[in-house]
């Protein structure tokens, strides 16, 4: 996709931390800002379903969003961007207490019932950790990549490598790490004191091959304007802190318009080729594991992937490998589908993206519950298949 032309998607970023309280709140309510003053169409997901904190910091006041005529949810708006928030829909200051489904089923809503208009990017504030719901999240949204928010000590860093090797396996991208709490300037003499160790994101970052993407200062301001419902790139533009939420913000809007692979999420219809994601150039330096193209033709589904690899996979085939419960033993693996019982003449119906991992695909024997990811889609290439 040429740089100029508005992605037909938002570009969906998730700001994760190993641990809570590192600023990665702040973090996102000071990005979001910033990149809306740069022109950008922003709005964020408070997906800390248990302890949201985006309107208090962005001083969107309590109360219930408003319904569009189309039955979706009005997200509020603050400086220039939109908000949407569990603290939007709870009555009190008590968290909700929800179980792991719900969760998914309230972030799904957060994203797909929201009338969000066009966004250029959207930024997830996902909750501290590197548990089931943060893998859920990574697994359950197409995010073009996330960021690692981490304080200088060891102990954090270490956490950070965690979250880190977590999104590697679902295969979202690390656009980068920020170091938070990075040495304070004294208000008085400017002298830049490291409370804490130095220099710890900058190493993790090259440790693990990302992208550093800047370090925050320490500043008791940046409290009081949490409070105050007026994020520090507004409240102290001059600040040395604002510059690093600024120059963050800059380089992580173009990190991540350089994520190789067509633009997710997408759901094909094949009857009336609707949705069908658009192609993007292969190149023979590009990631193996990313989608460049998907075509339909003659019965089976055409793949090219980010390195400039072709693949086809017939229709039938796809549907005989089907890995969900009704199709495959979960416990030995072993196909329970029959073949015979498998219309020679079975045609894909949907294909849908799921995360950055995965395709989702409906035949027309009306089965839709197979999940295939590149990697198993990958080692069918040239695979003599088991068929009747
Ligand atoms: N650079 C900074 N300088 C000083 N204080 C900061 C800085 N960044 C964040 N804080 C303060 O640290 C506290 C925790 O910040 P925040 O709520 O953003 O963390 P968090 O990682 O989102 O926490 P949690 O995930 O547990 O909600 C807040 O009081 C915030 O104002």
């Amino acid at each position: 996709m040429a740089q100029t032309e508005l992605p037909a998607e938002p570009r969906m970023i998730a700001i994760s931390s190993g641990k809570g309280g590192v600023g990665k709140s702040t973090v996102t309510a000071n990005i979001a800002v910033a990149m809306a003053e740069a022109g950008l169409r922003v709005g964020v997901v408070d997906a800390d379903i248990y302890g949201p904190s985006i309107p208090r910091m962005l001083g969107i006041p309590a109360g219930k969003p408003a319904m569009s005529p189309a039955q979706k949810v009005i997200p509020a708006e603050a400086h220039g961007v939109k908000v949407m928030s569990m603290a939007m829909l709870s009555d009190d200051d008590s968290p909700a207490i929800l179980r792991g489904p719900m969760v998914t089923k309230y972030l799904q809503m957060f994203i797909r019932q929201v009338e969000w208009g066009a966004l250029d990017v959207l930024l997830l504030d996902l909750p501290p950790g590197t548990g089931d719901i943060q893998l859920t999240l990574a697994q359950a949204f197409p995010l073009t990549g996330a960021v690692v928010v981490s304080t200088p000590q060891d102990v954090s860093l270490k956490i950070a490598r965690r979250g880190l090797r977590m999104m590697e396996q679902v295969k979202v991208p690390i656009l980068g790490v920020i170091e938070n709490m990075s040495g304070f300037t004294c208000p008085e003499c400017g002298t830049v004191t490291h409370i804490f160790h130095e220099g710890g994101g900058e190493a993790i970052a090259r440790e693990l091959g990302v992208e550093f993407l800047g370090k925050v200062p320490l500043d008791p301001t940046v409290v009081d304007c949490g409070d105050d419902g007026r994020p520090l790139v507004l409240a102290a533009p001059e600040s040395s802190a604002a510059a690093a939420y600024r120059s963050i913000a800059t380089r992580l809007a173009g990190s991540a318009c350089d994520i190789v692979g067509i633009a997710t999420p997408f759901a094909w219809t094949l009857t009336d080729d609707t949705g069908k994601p658009a192609p993007v150039q292969a190149l023979v330096s590009g990631p193996a594991d990313r989608l460049a193209a998907l075509d339909h033709a003659d019965g089976a589904l055409l793949l090219r992937w980010a390195d400039g690899a072709d693949q086809r996979l017939t229709d039938r085939d796809l549907r005989l490998v089907c890995q969900c419960a009704q199709c495959r033993d979960e416990m030995s693996g072993k196909r329970i589908l029959n073949p015979e019982n498998v219309s020679l003449n079975i045609n894909l119906t949907r294909v849908w993206s799921v995360g950055n991992y995965a395709l989702g695909m409906a035949f027309s024997d009306g089965h839709d519950t197979g999940i295939y990811t590149f990697q198993a889609l990958q080692t069918m290439a040239g695979t003599e298949l088991e068929d009747v």
